[in-house]
C-alpha cells in the first residue's frame, strides 16, 4: 500500500512510522510512505501557504493552491494506470471518528492521501473540491493533523498481509475480534512488593487461565467502556462470568 502525506512538516510523520512493525512493514515493502510539503508548490519568493481569514479572526488559514499543487504531485506520482485515483482524507477534528472498521477498510486501498492541516485549518473550497472524507482521531484539538495522520498510518500498516508474525497477529485478532477490552496482563517476578501474579495465571490449568482472561476482559469491558459492552449480545456463559466478576466485588 502507498500512502501520501501532504504536510508542511513532511518528516514528523515518516519519523513517526520508522518504529517496530510500521518501519519493519516498510522495510518490507508492504507500506510505502512519501511527504509532499505545499511550501514546495507554493508560488512567489515567500512561498506563501497560509493567509489571513476572510471575515477576521485570529490565526490563519492554509491556501487552496498549494495544497491543491501538492495533492496533484501525490496523485500523479503514485498513479498506476488502470487504477483509481487515491482516497484524499482530511484529518480534522470536524472528521468523522476514526475506527477499527474504518482502519480496515483504509487498509484495503492500493493508495491513501492524508492531508494534514496547520494554523486555522483549510480553506473550504479545498476540502470540498479535493477531499474525499474527513476523519477524526478523537474529540480533541491538536497543533497540526500530523499525529492524527501518523496514527492512520501505523494502524493500517498493522493490518497489511505479512506486517505482522503470528503471536502479534494473535494478539490483533483477540484485540478486534470480540470489541472488548484487554485482560490485564503479567510477567516475572512472581512476587513483587507491588502485588503477586494471580494464582490462576500460575496454575496451568489453560482452561481455567482462558475463562479469568475472558472474565477480566468482560468485567474490564462492563466497568470501563460500557458503551463497548452489548449486553444483550453476551452469550450465556459470558453473563455468567460477568455476574461473577460482578460479585467478586472488582468491579
Ligand atoms: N482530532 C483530530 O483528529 C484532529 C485533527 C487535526 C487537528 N489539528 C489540525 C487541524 C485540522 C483541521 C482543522 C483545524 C485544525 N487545527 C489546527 C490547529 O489549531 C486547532 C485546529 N486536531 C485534531
Amino acid at each position: 500500500m502507498r500512502i501520501d502525506v501532504i504536510s508542511l512538516f513532511p518528516e514528523f510523520v515518516d519519523q513517526c512510522a520508522g518504529f517496530g512493525v510500521v518501519g519493519r512493514a516498510r522495510e518490507r515493502g508492504l507500506l510505502s510512505l512519501h511527504g509532499w510539503n505545499p511550501r514546495d508548490h507554493a508560488e512567489g519568493n515567500y512561498r506563501r501557504v497560509d493567509d489571513r481569514p476572510f471575515g477576521g479572526g485570529p490565526g490563519m488559514v492554509m491556501m487552496i493552491e498549494p495544497l491543491r499543487a501538492a495533492i496533484r504531485a501525490a496523485q500523479a506520482a503514485g498513479h498506476v494506470d488502470d487504477r483509481p485515483p487515491a482516497r484524499v482524507v482530511y484529518m480534522s477534528p470536524q472528521g468523522r471518528p476514526l475506527d477499527q472498521a474504518k482502519v480496515r477498510e483504509l487498509a484495503a486501498l492500493d493508495r491513501l492521501v492524508l492531508l494534514c492541516g496547520r494554523y486555522e485549518g483549510v480553506d473550504e473550497r479545498l476540502i470540498r473540491a479535493e477531499v474525499d472524507e474527513e476523519i477524526s482521531i478523537g474529540d480533541y484539538v491538536l497543533s497540526g493533523g500530523e499525529l492524527a495522520a501518523a496514527v492512520v498510518v501505523d494502524a493500517v500498516a498493522r493490518l497489511q498481509d505479512g506486517a505482522l508474525n503470528d503471536a502479534e497477529s494473535a494478539i490483533q485478532d483477540s484485540f478486534e475480534a470480540d470489541g472488548l477490552l484487554d485482560c490485564p496482563h503479567y510477567t516475572r517476578p512472581v512476587e513483587h512488593e507491588l502485588g503477586t501474579v494471580p494464582a490462576v495465571l500460575m496454575s496451568g490449568n489453560h482452561a481455567e487461565i482462558a475463562r479469568w482472561r475472558r472474565m477480566q476482559a468482560l468485567g474490564r469491558t462492563w466497568a470501563r467502556r460500557p458503551d463497548l459492552l452489548d449486553e444483550a449480545a453476551l452469550s450465556p456463559a459470558d453473563r455468567r462470568l460477568l455476574d461473577e466478576w460482578r460479585a467478586s466485588g472488582e468491579g
